[in-house]
């Protein structure tokens, strides 16, 4: 079954959303504690947790993002601006159950294998793309080709994938399933799909490709705009 994972991104305190996850087009929802905790109450069995301004190096929100994971019963993601053994180390002492390496794994590939070894399936890595173009700092800065580095990635066994089409992101565009799909025939480890969810359709689609190593779906925008609701999303899933 596709797992679900409601987003809470985080940016000067406060949960926000952004369009193509570009500085500066926020929309605003409040209390990131509040925000997870109704995705915890709505039976989410996962959050996916952002430290935007950690990720645009605009500072960071770890007290904010500690408090949450600690307020948590249910597995979190955690994901912003984990780039070396500090922030590693502060991410994974939430107690978080894993993180998201974006940056780093474009820039520091000896630091993310070490890291991989050490941690195996508590790290996974983001890729974020435009076309077939990694982003990095905050999606600010081309990081070279996806498939030469999932390869790499696939080499130094990398647990799982966090796969995002920048195009998509905040948008309600619906999913880049093509993506997906080339992105899952490149690799035997699991992909989370993340970006562009708009309807329940689009759950369901993302649920045809579990067979194909899809297996869970970050869910943002359609939550805060009232898309649809959580328990609405979960049942879609499960059907
Ligand atoms: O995850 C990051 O590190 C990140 C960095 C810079 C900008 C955005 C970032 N993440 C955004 C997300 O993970 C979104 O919450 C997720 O893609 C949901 O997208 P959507 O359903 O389209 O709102």
């Amino acid at each position: 079954m596709l797992e679900l994972l409601p987003a809470v991104d985080v940016r000067d305190g406060q949960a926000v959303r952004l369009v193509h996850g570009e500085s500066g087009t926020e929309t605003s929802y409040g209390d990131p504690l509040a925000a997870a905790l109704a995705w915890q109450r709505a039976g989410a069995p996962w959050l996916h947790l952002v430290d935007l301004d950690a990720a645009f190096g605009t500072g960071d929100n770890r007290a904010r993002i500690a408090e949450v994971v600690r307020a948590m019963d249910i597995k979190v993601e955690l994901s912003g601006g984990i780039r070396d053994d500090d922030s590693l180390r502060a991410a994974l002492g939430t107690g978080c159950t894993r993180v998201n390496l974006g940056t780093a794994a474009l820039e520091s590939p000896d630091w993310v294998a070490k890291v991989i070894a050490e941690h195996g399936d508590r790290i996974a890595v983001g890729l974020d793309v435009r076309g077939t173009t990694l982003r990095g700092r905050g999606w600010t800065r081309d990081g070279g080709d996806l498939y030469e580095t999932l390869e790499r990635l696939n080499r130094e066994g990398c647990a799982r994938y966090v796969v995002t089409d920048i195009n998509k992101d905040g948008t309600l565009k619906g999913p880049n399933l093509q993506l997906l799909r080339d992105v899952c025939a490149a690799t035997d480890r699991p992909v989370v799909a993340s970006g562009g969810v708009a309807t329940l359709d689009d759950l369901r689609a993302l649920a045809t490709l579990v067979p194909e190593g899809v297996e869970g779906a970050i869910v943002g925008k359609a939550l805060y705009a009232r898309a649809f609701t959580l328990e609405e999303a979960l049942e879609a899933v499960a059907a």
